[in-house]
């Protein structure tokens, strides 16, 4: 493709005199590491670095054109100034990959809590209706029996539109993306209309980089309001403040769920600790349903992909075998074990997440619970007395460790976390004098993640539960800039082997 059919769609973005030349552009990269020859550069001024200091890079390792923000008349190769660097790349990655959500039926789900569920049941439920499903998400980006492990929730503009081609070049009907934040704050998804787009929830998590939950939740609305096609529903979990406050202000068809006289709803619930089963509500039907995920949280789950799936035109039965069928890693993931210990991993590492996992467990389990958690470095600094405070609260044991300390040191974590700690209602023990027989509520602080995986397992009697929290799938920690092997699931099969 010519570079002036990439910059005709740029419009108002343009901020400078277009160049003479018109080079064919054979890709398109807004890292220079990538750069090859025929690509067209975008220079990105980061946070961390900027991208305009690599442009020698990239024109020395073939780059026929080069976009960015500042002014330069003094390049080898074109240069196209714009506003914004991170929109223009978006807009010109779609042209370049021909706009593959056009091919597709591309759903969205955004939201702090659930994204990730939420996309394994739709693909369950596209999966269970015949269709091709493909997904782009947290764990992996997944299509047509591929699997690639993933770095970010939602990718960068360019790398987005690259997969929905090779999604649409494969066979894909309908695809989900889990939409971040920071995705909608940093344009990534500009470029793509979605003709679903949900929302689960909004709580405190990555303060750090929005500074407030209002400029977070406007971010998570631009979803709503700038990317959905003509006619798509926006669909709303009704069972927040947030999701009844967006239904409220958008325009366009709203689809709500978890709401009586909505769109969907659910009756004669029951909750087990090996699922939930009862009867999806329409304005026409009642429908009964079963599924193997449990907790009142991922009945919210279920409603919005079942609900996005129905704006979609996915049948009913359809909707009922993929709920019945999906399951998520990580996520209340049970390891069968030899001990009569009931022991889950999860991925909850909000506050909001670990009281719901914790409130699950506690209402559905005998026996005393072990909690064991930790915070992320280089994240929101203030959830981590919330953490804390929730996971004593509802454990008869809170082990606080590390989870992915990052760059940070990982006592400096912890020693944010304790202070959220009721010392009254839990003791605080020292790891050498905690035995099974611990009868009072308390909690411990070890500091290294598979010790403290250890000692929870160590002081846990059949009938007990203990849940790890925080990192679910991942199969690495983050300590430094090092990525050391580490699953909880194994760490939590080795601790009970040794215990033997
Ligand atoms: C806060 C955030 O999202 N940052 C993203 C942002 O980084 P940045 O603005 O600091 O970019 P930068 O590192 O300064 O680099 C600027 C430009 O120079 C380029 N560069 C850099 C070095 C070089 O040698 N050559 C070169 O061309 C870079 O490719 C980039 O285009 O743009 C980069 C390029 O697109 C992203 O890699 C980076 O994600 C970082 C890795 C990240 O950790 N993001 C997390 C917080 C994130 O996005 N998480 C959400 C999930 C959150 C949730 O749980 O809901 C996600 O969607 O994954
Ligand atoms: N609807 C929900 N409301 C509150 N908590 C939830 C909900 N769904 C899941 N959780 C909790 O949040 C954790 C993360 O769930 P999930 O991975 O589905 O969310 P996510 O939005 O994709 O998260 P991330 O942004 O980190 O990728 C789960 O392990 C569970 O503890
Ligand atoms: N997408 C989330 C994942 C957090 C996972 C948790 N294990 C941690 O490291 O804090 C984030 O980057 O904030
Ligand atoms: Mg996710």
């Amino acid at each position: 493709m010519t570079l002036s059919c990439l910059t005709n769609t740029l419009g108002d973005l343009l901020a400078g005199p277009l160049p003479d030349a018109d080079p064919c552009v054979s890709a398109i990269q807004y890292d220079s590491r990538k750069v090859t020859d025929g690509a067209l550069f975008v220079a990105i001024p980061g946070e961390a670095v900027d991208g305009h200091r690599y442009i020698p890079e990239a024109i020395a390792s073939g780059a026929v054109a080069v976009m960015g923000e500042l002014p330069h008349d003094d390049l080898a190769v074109p240069y196209i100034q714009v506003t914004d660097s991170r929109k223009a790349l978006a807009l010109i990655s779609a042209t370049h990959y021909d706009h593959p959500a056009d091919r597709l039926t591309l759903v969205a789900v955004t939201g702090t809590n659930g994204k990730t569920t939420v996309a394994y049941i739709l693909e369950s439920i596209f999966a269970a209706a015949g269709l091709c499903p493909g997904v782009m998400g947290t764990i992996s980006t997944r299509f047509c029996g591929r699997e690639e492990a993933s770095a970010m929730t939602t990718p960068e503009s360019r790398d987005i539109q690259d997969t929905l081609a090779r999604m649409a070049a494969a066979g894909v009907t309908h695809a989900v993306m889990e939409v971040s934040s920071h995705a909608l704050a940093l344009d990534r998804v500009a470029g793509c209309a979605f003709d679903a787009a949900i929302f689960t929830n909004l709580t405190q998590d990555h303060l750090d980089y929005h500074g407030t939950m209002e400029i977070y939740g406007e971010a998570k609305k631009r979803l709503f309001e700038e990317h959905r096609k003509e006619g798509a529903a926006a669909v709303i979990n009704m069972a927040n403040e947030h999701g009844r406050n967006l239904a409220e202000t958008l325009s366009g068809t709203v689809f709500t769920v978890g709401k009586e006289t909505g769109a969907l709803a659910a009756d004669r619930i029951e909750v087990a600790i090996d699922g939930i089963k009862g009867e999806f509500v329409t304005p026409n039907e009642r429908v009964p349903f079963a599924s193997g995920a449990t907790g009142r949280y991922n009945l919210e789950n279920i409603l919005c992909a079942a609900g996005a799936a129905l704006s979609v035109g996915i049948p009913m039965d359809a909707v009922v075998r993929g709920v019945a069928a999906f399951k998520v890693p990580g996520r209340l993931e049970r390891v069968p074990n030899p001990c009569g210990l009931h022991l889950f991993v999860d991925y909850a590492h909000t506050p909001d997440a670990l009281e719901n996992v914790l409130s699950t467990l506690r209402h559905l389990v005998p026996g005393r619970l072990i909690c064991v958690f930790g915070c992320g470095g280089d994240r929101d600094r203030t959830k981590r007395p919330l953490m804390a405070g929730i996971g004593a609260a509802y454990s008869d044991l809170a082990v606080v460790t590390s989870d992915n300390p990052r760059s940070e040191a990982p006592e400096k974590i912890i020693e944010d976390m304790v202070p959220g700690i009721d010392g009254e209602t839990s003791f605080r023990y020292e790891p050498e004098r905690l035995s099974k027989e611990f009868s009072r509520k308390g909690y411990v602080v070890v500091v290294d993640r598979r010790e403290a995986i250890g000692l929870a397992v160590a002081s846990a009697r059949p009938g007990d539960t203990v849940l790890v929290a925080g990192k679910g799938h991942e199969t690495y920690q983050i300590i430094g800039t090092q990525r050391l092997d580490f699953d909880d699931r194994k760490e939590v099969l080795k601790a009970v082997e040794s215990t033997r």
